[in-house]
Parts: structure tokens; sequence; C-alpha cells
């Protein structure tokens, strides 16, 4: 990378063997925000009209349940006496009908796509109450969305849901400096969120590629991962209160904002991850850390699996409280993004395994010691072939770049079927080699246009274990699609993994849970679904 400074005193000292490793001064009060601009998601047009998209309902085969009300002009009436005219989308119910409803009925991804006919942005808590007491006497479907940058179909209607979006929900409702705890409504953009706790010297404890686009309420909605869980462990832990509405109106008010609350059931574990099947998110009381002083990040080419296992296991005894994020990326995943972004390899040579390593601390002399120490030790022991350290803002955000842009690199070849899971972390890459094999074989894979899939890469949080298992074809083909599923939730259950580690169930792996939860568990949560939602009006159609 240009700019990078040549070879640091500590490993000089250390007399490796031409180490290539570029050392920088950690930077005084390096913000952490990295590629925010990367994947602004729903707002960024990548292809073609969202009307090429085949319908779900089509491509997967469903069938409307005729136990939903369809959407009337009298219900339309209704919805804009109640929101005003300016918070409802119509299209075709009404003669005023517009034209702009496609975006909510199709995902980022191009794969999935709806039939709504309404979509309403309530601004209040009591407005979502009155729309979904309203939608279940009337036994109208319905569809929480929020930023709609879900990777599993989740946020779009599979017919014609009611989408209730959250945009119009956008207040921080307080944030005390003491504690840390934010109260923020659930249409807060994830980064105008952590822009805000910046300028209060903390940090939203969630970060993703998405963070331009996506909302709070979403992401606990769907229990997002990100790139620091490592760090700042999931939303479980995290958010200590929300604001839900249950179909009938019931407004759940458990906005607590307290580290310590044993009094009984914890329900508010049941909103996050559930989807928008048992209630709509309309608040969220999260904690967050204080914002890192010292951030630096360092990228890595490595010659094996074997090379990158050990790495982890050093940043972790060595770096432990001030790592981050270890992130994992193929020479596949790389290759895509040099070829879309057109970017120089921040290395020399090419590599089959690359890492990304943060550091977060609070104290920058502290933090480079032991950092420089790693980095001796990683060079020193042949374990990392090669590696630079970003020496200021731009190379930081250049080098995550690497990272985070591998979605949208992988976005302009077509389509991506995903696969987000959860293995031990010895076997973690051992599943994209398996699924090339298996497509190489099949003859599915192959250089030129005649072969469907244009390659399969693999990356992800390798300090959750938990890889992004990636099959890139030229057009969605369902061949492709059933040569990869079940097969590859059958290897996942055999490893006793995870289906779905941070993206969800949604309409993607609807069918696949049991490969994941036992019959008990499915059944305890089709009752509690029966509970919450006795008309089965919220997110019909995804996993439950
Ligand atoms: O696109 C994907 O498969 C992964 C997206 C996201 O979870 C990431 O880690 O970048
Ligand atoms: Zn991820």
């Amino acid at each position: 990378m240009s700019g990078a400074r040549n070879i640091s005193n500590a490993l000089r000292r250390a007399r490796l063997p031409r180490p290539r490793v570029h050392l920088r001064p950690v930077l005084p009060q390096s913000p952490l925000t990295h590629a925010t601009a990367l994947r602004s998601f729903s707002s960024t047009p990548l292809r073609a009209s969202t009307k090429e998209i085949k319908y779900t309902s089509e491509a997967y085969n469903i069938q409307r349940d005729p136990k939903f009300a369809e959407v009337t002009a009298d219900d339309v009436a209704f919805f804009k006496s109640l929101l005003g005219s300016e918070s409802a989308v119509v299209d075709g119910v009404t003669a005023d009908a517009t034209d702009d409803i496609e975006p909510f009925n199709s995902d980022w991804m191009r794969k999935y796509r709806g039939h709504t006919r309404l979509v309403l942005k309530p601004q209040s808590t009591e407005e979502v109450s009155k729309v979904l007491k309203y939608c279940n006497e009337r036994k109208l479907a319905v569809v929480p969305q929020g930023g709609n940058t879900g990777l599993v179909g989740g946020s779009v209607p599979v017919f014609d849901e009611i989408v209730v979006n959250t945009s119009r929900m956008n207040q921080i409702r307080s944030f005390d400096q003491a504690s840390g705890v934010l109260v923020a409504d659930a249409g807060v953009i994830l980064e105008t969120a952590d822009s805000y706790l910046a300028e209060r010297g903390h940090l939203f404890p969630l970060d993703l590629g998405a963070k331009g686009s996506c909302h709070i309420g979403g992401n606990v909605s769907t229990n997002a991962g990100g790139l620091r869980l490592l760090r700042y462990g999931s939303l479980h832990g995290t958010v200590l209160g929300l604001e839900a509405v249950l179909p009938d109106g019931t407004i759940v008010d458990s906005l607590s904002t307290l580290r310590k609350n044993n009094t009984g059931y914890d329900l508010k574990q049941l909103f996050i991850g559930s989807e928008g099947t048992i209630g709509l998110v309309t608040a969220v009381s999260i904690l967050c850390p204080p914002r890192p002083r010292a951030v630096n990040v360092a990228y890595f080419g490595l010659e094996s699996f074997e090379h990158v296992q050990k790495a982890y296991l050093e940043a972790k005894n060595q770096l432990s409280e001030i790592l981050s994020a270890f992130e994992l990326m193929d020479g596949r995943s790389q290759g895509l993004v040099h070829t879309s972004t057109g970017n120089k390899y921040p290395l020399e040579g090419e590599y089959p395994f690359y890492c990304l390593i943060e550091t977060s601390g609070s104290n920058a002399e502290h933090d480079m010691a032991k950092l420089e120490a790693f980095l001796e030790h990683v060079m020193g022991e042949g374990i990392v072939a090669d590696g630079v350290l970003a020496q200021d803002e731009t190379q930081f955000q250049a080098l995550w770049r690497w990272r985070e842009g591998i979605t949208e690199s992988l976005s302009h070849l077509g389509g991506t079927y995903k696969y987000d899971v959860s293995i031990p972390l010895a076997e973690l890459y051992q599943l994209v080699e398996d699924c090339n094999s298996r497509l190489t074989e099949m003859g599915f894979v192959g250089d030129d246009d005649s072969f469907p899939v244009r390659a399969v890469v693999g990356y992800g949080h390798m300090g959750d274990s938990n890889l992004h298992l990636n099959v890139s074809v030229r057009q969605y083909n369902k061949e492709v699609e059933k040569a990869i599923e079940p097969w590859v939730y059958e290897w996942i259950q055999k490893r006793n993994g995870s289906i779905s580690a941070e993206h969800g169930l949604g309409i993607a792996k609807r069918q696949y849970i049991g490969y994941s939860q036992n019959e008990t568990m499915v059944n305890l949560m089709k009752q509690l679904k029966g509970l919450y939602d006795p008309n089965g009006i919220m997110n019909p159609y995804k996993y439950i």
C-alpha cells in the first residue's frame, strides 16, 4: 500500500528474515468508522429493474394461505386516516396507486420478491399498535421491515402481506454518558446511532457492512452478528431492554436500562432473533462501550488454513483484551474484490488465505507493544507469510474494504447462494473445499460462460467460528441450488454446527431449521408463536 512505513525497529531488532510487515504508530484518536459508505444496500441500485426478479412464490412453489384477507380500498382509507397519506405507499388497490412500491417488495440480493400492494410507515409505537391491532382483527398478514438489508429474504413479503416499515421511527430517545446506555427507536440507522455515540465517546456494540442502511430494530430482530462480535458479544448480551408491539396491538414495554434484572423470564430475548414472527420491535435499549482511542488493523497473507488457525490462536493469546476482530478471507474472495474495485492488492504476492486483525484499546503505547510482540512472533515463526499494517485512517479503511467489500463484489456477478454457518474451527474451511469439489465434479464449475457457477468462495468471522460460504452463479439456477441444498445442511449437521450463524432463517432456510434444532425445540417455538400470534399474521411463510 502506498505510504506504508518500512520495517519497524521492533522487527529489525528481532532480526527476522526480511519481514514485510509495515508498522505505523497507533493513531491517537483513530475513529472506528471504516468503510461506512461501502454497502448502503437498499439505496444502491446495482443492476436493472427489480421487476426482473422472479416471484418467491413461483420460484419456491409456495401457496398463499387463504385465511389471510386481501387489502381493500377501505383498509387503505383507514390506514391513511390513521397515519397520514404520506405514510402509505399504495400500488394497485386504489386509483391513486403509485409505482414506487417495488423496492419494498424485493431484497438486496435480488433473490426474493413479493406482491405487496401496501407499505405503511408509522411514526410512533402507538401508531404501530393501532396498525397491528387492525391487521389482526382483519386477518391481514404483515411483514416488519427495517432497512431491508437482510440476506435470507426475511424482510420482504412473499404474497400481498402489508409491509410495516420502521424508517419513520428514527429518534434517539436518550443516552446516559455514565452507564453508556442508549435508548433509540427501531428505525434509527445503525451508522447514525454510531455517529451519535462517537460524538459522546462511545461506540455501538455492533458493526456490519450494511451499517449505512440497516436499522437497529432490524439488527435486533435478526440478532445480527457483524464484525466485532468477538469483542463486544452478541445482541443477546448487549440489548438491555426493548419495546415491541404484539399482533393484537399490546405494547410490550420492556425498555429497561438496567444491567441486572433477575425477575423471572427474560422475555425480551424472544424478540431478539425471532425475525418479526411474534411482534414488531419499536425501540431498543443497548449498552454501548467507550469508544477505543487506539485502533490498528493488519492484513496478512497465509499459506494454509492451518496457518490461519495458528495465527488466530496467537492473536487470542497475545493480543487478548485488545483484539477486536479476526476475519478470514480466502484467495478467491480477494480476487473478486480486486476485480470489482480495480484496487491494487495490499500485498505483493497472492496467497490462498488472508486474515484481517484489528486491535482496539485505550492506551496506544500499550497496544503497540503488544502488537509488535505479536507481529514479531507470527512473522518469525513463519505463521504469516506477509502482511501490512495500516499507517493512517485511509489505509485503515482501505484494508477493511478487502473484507467488507466481498459481499458487494459478489453482487455484481449475478446471483449468490449464501450459507452463513457455524462450524467447529478446525473444519471451518473444509466446507468450502468440499462444496467446490462437489460442484466441480457435478460439472457446474468452470471458467467459461457455459458453466453456471462462477466461483465458490469462503470468508467470515474466524473469531466466532462463523464461515460465509458463497456460491456465485451467473443467474439463480435451481439445479445448482439442488446440488448444494440440503447437502450443505447435512454436512453442517454432521458436525453439530448451525445452519445460520448470524443471518437468520427467513425464507431461505425456512425448511431447514430441523438441521440445527431438534423436534422439541421446534415444537416449543411453534407453541410460543401460537401464544404471541394466534392468527399467524406476523411474517408468514417464513421459517415458522
Ligand atoms: O454476504 C455474506 O454472505 C456475508 C455478509 C456479512 O455477514 C459479512 O460478514 O460480511
Ligand atoms: Zn458476517
